[in-house]
């Protein structure tokens, strides 16, 4: 084991101590970045989650062909991986409810992955069959399987307790990865639950070892109700990080309380090298009352300028679509940045 890994395994916060550090050569002047060549960053891998985490909370049903718009202007603007709806139940999650429509109508990008989630066999069945009737170009390439840290929570979003999900997931990843297809795992709620309050992180790790095991090749850890900070992250990161690889784990933050950028640089610091974001902020869990959107995909790629790490995805493309769909849905935009570059933006135009 690395003393990296072994550092963070300890002690989250140690791994500050370790991080990649630039050679002080570079460092000795103040004007020059110091990570300013794309050879000495460690790449962060961005789950675009706007269309599926960010419009499934929203008030009215947004057509499917806003949708599509929105993944492909994602995709041109740089997204690597977009999760572009989910397989839910319409009486559930009605929002979701014209996913198939969306996945056959978007633009499939090369170099782009596009996932779905899916929340039982017969979302799985409905994917499926969206891919045997495209044998030539499957519109998806992954899904996503969800469960939480407290049964309250998996009872609220799913009707079937941790365990119970946990079985049934069982059965949709085996089906799932028998037909070839990857499967990524979320657990929610990793921070604070909306009905049953602060979490135990040893169910985090007990229950993201599980989906691990049962075959997701990452997990992303979700505080759902975006209550966490980053030394409640780290403590949680800590534990989960007792029983599994930090490789094969992601971060997925709300930012209700405005710690979403906080919240991803901890995970990051910590050894985790994939984020979750949403164009805009948009979003939320239609389970999870009063909680807001996930960090702004804008936000974490401005956080990442001249830092030791590097993400995919054009800053400026994606404001512009950002502001697109802001415009679109009639909200206002949640991204901080996105309001300040937009205002420099107003300023360069009237000068
Ligand atoms: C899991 C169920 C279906 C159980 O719901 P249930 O009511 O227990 O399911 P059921 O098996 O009794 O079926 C009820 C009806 O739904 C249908 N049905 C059943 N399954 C499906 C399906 N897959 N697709 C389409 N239809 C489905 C089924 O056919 C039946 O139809 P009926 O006979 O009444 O006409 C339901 O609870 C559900 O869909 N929940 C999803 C809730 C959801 O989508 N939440 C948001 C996503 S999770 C999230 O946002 C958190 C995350 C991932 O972002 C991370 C974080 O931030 O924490």
């Amino acid at each position: 084991m690395s003393p990296g890994v072994v550092a963070r395994t300890l002690c989250p916060a140690l791994s500050m101590l370790v991080s990649p550090r630039p050679s002080l050569a570079r460092l000795s002047h103040p004007l020059v970045s110091a990570y300013s060549t794309a050879a000495d960053k460690i790449p962060v891998k961005i789950v675009e989650v706007g269309p599926r985490d960010g419009l499934q909370n929203e008030k009215t049903v947004i057509p499917p062909r806003v949708k599509v718009e929105l993944i492909n202007r994602l995709g041109l603007a740089g997204s690597k991986v977009i999760e572009a709806g989910s397989f839910v139940s319409p009486k559930w999650v009605p929002q979701m409810a014209g996913t198939a429509e969306v996945v056959t109508s978007m633009d499939k990008r090369p170099g782009v992955t596009y996932q779905v989630l899916v929340p039982n066999e017969k979302g799985l069945e409905n994917v499926l069959h969206l891919l045997a009737a495209h044998p030539f170009k499957p519109p998806i390439d992954e899904i996503a399987v969800f469960t939480a840290a407290t049964d309250a929570f998996s009872l609220a979003n799913t009707n079937v307790t941790v365990a119970e999900s946990l079985k049934r997931l069982a059965r949709v990843v085996r089906r799932a990865l028998e037909k070839g297809i990857r499967v990524r795992g979320y657990v929610s709620v990793v921070i604070t639950c909306p009905y049953s309050g602060k979490v135990d992180y040893k169910n985090v790790r007990d229950v993201t070892k599980e989906l691990l095991d049962m075959g997701c090749y990452e997990v992303s850890l979700g505080d759902t109700t975006g209550t966490g900070n980053p030394t409640s992250v780290g403590d949680m990161l800590g534990v989960t990080f007792g029983a599994n690889p930090v490789e094969r784990l992601a971060g997925h933050f709300h930012d209700t309380f405005g710690m979403g950028v906080a919240n991803s640089m901890a995970a990051l610091s910590a050894g985790i090298r994939t984020l979750d974001s949403s164009i805009g902020g948009l979003g939320g869990c239609p389970y999870s009352p009063g909680a807001t959107g996930n960090v702004a995909t804008e936000d974490i790629l401005y956080a990442l300028q001249d830092s030791p790490y590097s993400a995919p995805g054009d800053l400026n493309a994606l404001v512009d679509v950002s502001i697109w769909i802001s415009e679109k849905l009639g909200r206002d935009n949640s991204s901080r940045v996105v309001k300040a570059i937009r205002a420099r933006r107003e300023r360069e135009r009237q000068t």
